[in-house]
């Protein structure tokens, strides 16, 4: 806890003299799990419904109190992930567990109603181009039809997360300019979404392109109004959430195993690990309340499920060097 204040603190005097920013101290990280969501829809085999739940279930096992677990997208779009009403209408909600959905409309919207969740999450694109190939619309278009969904939901009393994706680069238009997103998050919030976070969808984002882009977002947004939402494409993904917590940012997503990327997205791959954010964050002393070994043992059971190496190191380091339960108890004692 010391070193990370010392550390956020002494890094923020330095910006502090290049972007007139002053730091403030992060001890405490919300993790926003995006795994069953973000993670599974670009996966090519079909996850049956009664995987996504135990995933789900194993990932609240671990502490994780926020996951995005279904999207009510058109399923002619996303086949992964259309049998989200059997996923929301049979988790078992645990207690103080938040199962936020994504949804693209007012038809979403409606579906995501029946299934009782008290939180939806609208995402337009940062980037006309990525707008027409997720939404099939232009980024103004969105914005009128997210601003729909936000007015249903906040009158029927629903929490509402806004996304923007291509926060810095875009598969189809190229590097964004800043102050694109800056604008987009500002009629988010205006919209009344509690939080906005900032999807680096393709993970070309670097700790000097993720500086620039937070110091014009936040000169419209507070940092605990906004979330970090890193790939991990060009493994950045770490370095990309340091530059973030030296802002003050306190909210960060990201996905088991690793996995994730949007079917939209040309060039995207999987969002930072759970596993390693949770270790990285560990080390610097910052308390996060989330079982390492249950988070690595849900990593494993959807790595395995779906007959692949997980992309989370660390998962990877421990997995690889042991194999049973009690050995990655004893290798995660040590490292702790
Ligand atoms: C927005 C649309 C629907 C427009 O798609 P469209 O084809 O323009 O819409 P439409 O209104 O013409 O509808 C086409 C068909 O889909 C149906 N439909 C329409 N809406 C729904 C719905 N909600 N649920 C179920 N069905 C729906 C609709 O009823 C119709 O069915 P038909 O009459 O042909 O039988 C489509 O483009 C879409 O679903 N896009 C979502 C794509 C997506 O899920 N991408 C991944 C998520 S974004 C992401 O991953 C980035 C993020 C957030 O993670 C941030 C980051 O990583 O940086």
């Amino acid at each position: 806890m010391i070193f990370f204040k010392s550390l956020t603190s002494n890094v923020g005097r330095r910006i502090s003299c290049k972007y007139r920013w002053i730091s403030t101290n992060v001890s405490e990280i919300r993790i926003y799990e995006v795994g069953p969501r973000d993670g599974l829809q670009n996966e090519a085999k079909f996850v049956p419904t009664d995987i996504k739940i135990e995933l789900i279930n194993k990932l609240v096992a671990a502490g994780l109190k926020h996951i995005e677990s279904a999207s009510f997208v058109s399923p002619k779009w996303v086949k992964q992930m259309s049998d989200g009403v059997d996923v929301m209408k049979n988790i078992p909600r645990a207690p103080g567990v938040n199962y936020p959905v994504l949804v693209p409309n007012l038809k979403g919207y409606e579906t995501a109603k029946q299934c009782n969740v008290e939180e939806v999450a609208i995402f337009p694109a940062g980037s006309e181009g990525f707008s027409k190939k997720n939404l099939n619309c232009s980024v103004e278009e969105g914005i009128k039809r997210f601003k729909q969904v936000a007015d249903q939901a906040i009158k029927d009393g629903l929490r509402v997360r806004g996304y923007v994706s291509c926060v810095v680069g875009c598969p189809y238009d190229g590097p964004i300019n800043p102050k694109n997103i800056a604008k987009i998050t500002e009629q988010l919030l205006d919209m009344g979404c509690y939080e906005v976070s900032l999807g680096d969808t393709i993970g070309v984002g670097t700790a000097g392109s993720v500086r620039r882009l937070l110091v014009e977002v936040l000169a419209v947004a507070k940092p605990d109004q906004l979330a970090l939402h890193f790939h991990d494409t060009y493994g950045q993904g770490l370095s990309n959430l340091l530059a973030g917590l030296e802002f003050g940012i306190n909210t960060v997503d990201s996905s088991i195993s690793g996995l994730g990327g949007c079917p939209y997205a040309r060039g995207a791959s999987g969002n930072l690990a759970t596993e390693d954010l949770v270790y990285f964050l560990y080390g610097l002393g910052v308390n996060t309340n989330i079982d390492l070994v249950k988070l690595i043992e849900a990593g494993r059971y959807i790595s395995n499920f779906l007959g692949k190496t997980t992309e989370s190191k660390v998962n990877r380091a421990i997995s690889d060097r042991f194999n049973n339960s009690k050995d990655i108890v004893t290798m995660a004692a040590c490292i702790l």
